[in-house]
């Protein structure tokens, strides 16, 4: 599992897989990350105090420990560190001036000793010269990948097993950024991401839109007549329902992590039957023959991502930006508040481009009397669901009459929070450009 984490070897860009079916990176799980967060005590940096789940830990903290491990043969230990309990043989570790030079020009200083972290590796944006670290959800060959390359050119691209595996790799610093689909243009919204966005609190930092080209993939030779299965991400299944069903394929449909993860699946097990839909990368990683090409039911299908970060960014005002928030009512306010939140945008003349509501998680149905809520009639209580709303407006935070309006949008709301500020991508959709690695901006 440590080649998961290992930085710098498969980034998107990087050449990768000699052999076909072999996986490049397996995805990182949440229960990896739990575990290192909540057993301090079995730091990567000792590595002697190893439990039964070793492999477990250590997948998760990989990069940690390998840059200690980096820099432990770089560095020069000086006396300080030779405390109780360290294990080195002092008496091989002869200081010169304070500083154990020539045992290390010896090398009589063993390699691996553990460092102290500093605050440079805990720097939010990565050392000049390296790459950024970013997490998506699925395997190599996954739409989220080519958008993490978009977003991120040449970053190291780090797969996550879940959505909230990627939240959570850049909360605890295993990655730096996270790129989430958040909508598609036939699919429509992800809905699991505007509820991780609101239990988290990592911010918006840009947005990547990705032209999504699905292939119908098969194991060579295999025939579509043969095929009684097809599995795939189900956002992926439902951009290509039309189309399967006008290519005579009515066999069961079954929902796959996603797309990639599908075709290696097929591949991994060597199904005849079963077909994947995934991208022609996916069809390339994994040794699949392309049965089908472009088989989404509109060719314009674009999905659009998020990119996330642990800091929010400067807004300016220098190009066109994009807000996002999200929202409840007041008890007071009842369902009018949408119309009153809608009215402060465009008396200022902002434009909206999303909307999107989510039940309340805390209080999902309210209860009110009839009379109260007009019914007029005999008392009793009348039943209605509470939503969160998601709103994105087209200005950004340092113009004054975003601030305006959200100084508004506040009176009438019993919480209010940004969720980000940030360019939008302007990118024209292209509908070959899926592997573009154009970006849609400075990196953030
Ligand atoms: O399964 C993948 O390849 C993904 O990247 C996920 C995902 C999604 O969640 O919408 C991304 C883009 C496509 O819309 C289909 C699937």
């Amino acid at each position: 599992m440590a080649a998961i984490l290992t930085p710098a070897t498969t980034g998107p860009h990087s050449t990768r897989l000699a052999l076909p079916i072999a996986k490049p990176k397996l995805p990182l799980q949440r229960t990896h990350l739990v575990r290192c967060v909540h057993r301090p005590e079995i730091s990567p940096f000792f590595h002697g105090a190893v439990g039964a789940n070793r492999a477990d830990w250590q997948s998760a903290c990989a990069i940690l420990s390998s840059k200690v491990a980096t820099t432990s043969q770089n560095h020069q230990r000086t006396p300080q560190h030779h405390e109780a309990g360290d294990d080195t043989n002092h008496s091989l570790v002869p200081v010169v001036n304070g500083h154990g030079s020539a045992a290390a020009a010896l090398d009589l200083v063993p390699v691996q000793l553990p460092q102290p972290l500093t605050i440079a590796d805990l720097s939010p944006a990565p050392k000049h010269g390296s790459q950024l670290r970013v997490a998506y959800q699925g395997v190599p060959g996954a739409y989220s990948e080519a958008a993490a390359a978009k977003a991120y050119p040449n970053c190291d691209a780090i797969p996550c097993d879940q959505f909230e595996a990627a939240f959570q790799a850049v909360e605890l610093w295993v990655a730096d950024r996270a790129v989430l689909p958040v909508e598609n243009s036939l699919g429509g919204s992800i809905h699991r991401n505007y509820d991780l966005l609101l239990r988290h609190r990592l911010h918006i930092v840009g947005e990547v839109q990705l032209p999504v080209h699905h292939c119908l993939l098969a194991l060579p030779g295999v025939r579509k007549e043969q095929l009684t299965r097809v599995i795939s991400h189900p956002q992926a299944l439902s951009q290509c329902e039309h189309t399967l069903t006008a290519m005579g394929l009515n066999v069961a449909r079954e929902a796959f992590d996603d797309t990639a993860g599908a075709a290696e699946y097929v591949a991994l097990n060597g199904l005849q039957d079963t077909a994947a839909i995934a991208s022609a990368r996916a069809a390339e990683l994994y040794g699949m023959q392309v049965l089908a090409d472009g088989i989404q039911d509109d060719s314009g299908n674009v999905t659009r991502f998020v990119m996330l970060a642990r800091e929010p960014i400067v807004p300016r005002v220098d190009r066109p930006f994009k807000t996002s928030i999200v929202f409840a009512a007041h008890d007071s306010e009842g369902t009018s508040v949408l119309f009153k939140v809608l009215s402060a945008f465009a008396f200022r003349d902002i434009g909206l481009t999303k909307i999107e509501s989510r039940p309340h998680r805390q209080r999902p149905i309210r209860l009110e009397d009839e009379a109260s809520s007009g019914g007029g009639g005999a008392a009793g209580t009348a039943k209605h669901f509470e939503y969160t709303f998601y709103v994105d407006f087209q200005a950004s935070l340092a113009e004054r009459r975003a601030q305006n309006a959200l100084a508004e949008v506040q009176e009438f709301t019993s919480f209010l929070r940004v969720l980000g500020s940030y360019p939008m991508d302007m990118t024209p959709w292209s509908i070959t450009s899926s592997s573009s690695n154009s970006s849609p901006g400075s990196q953030q």
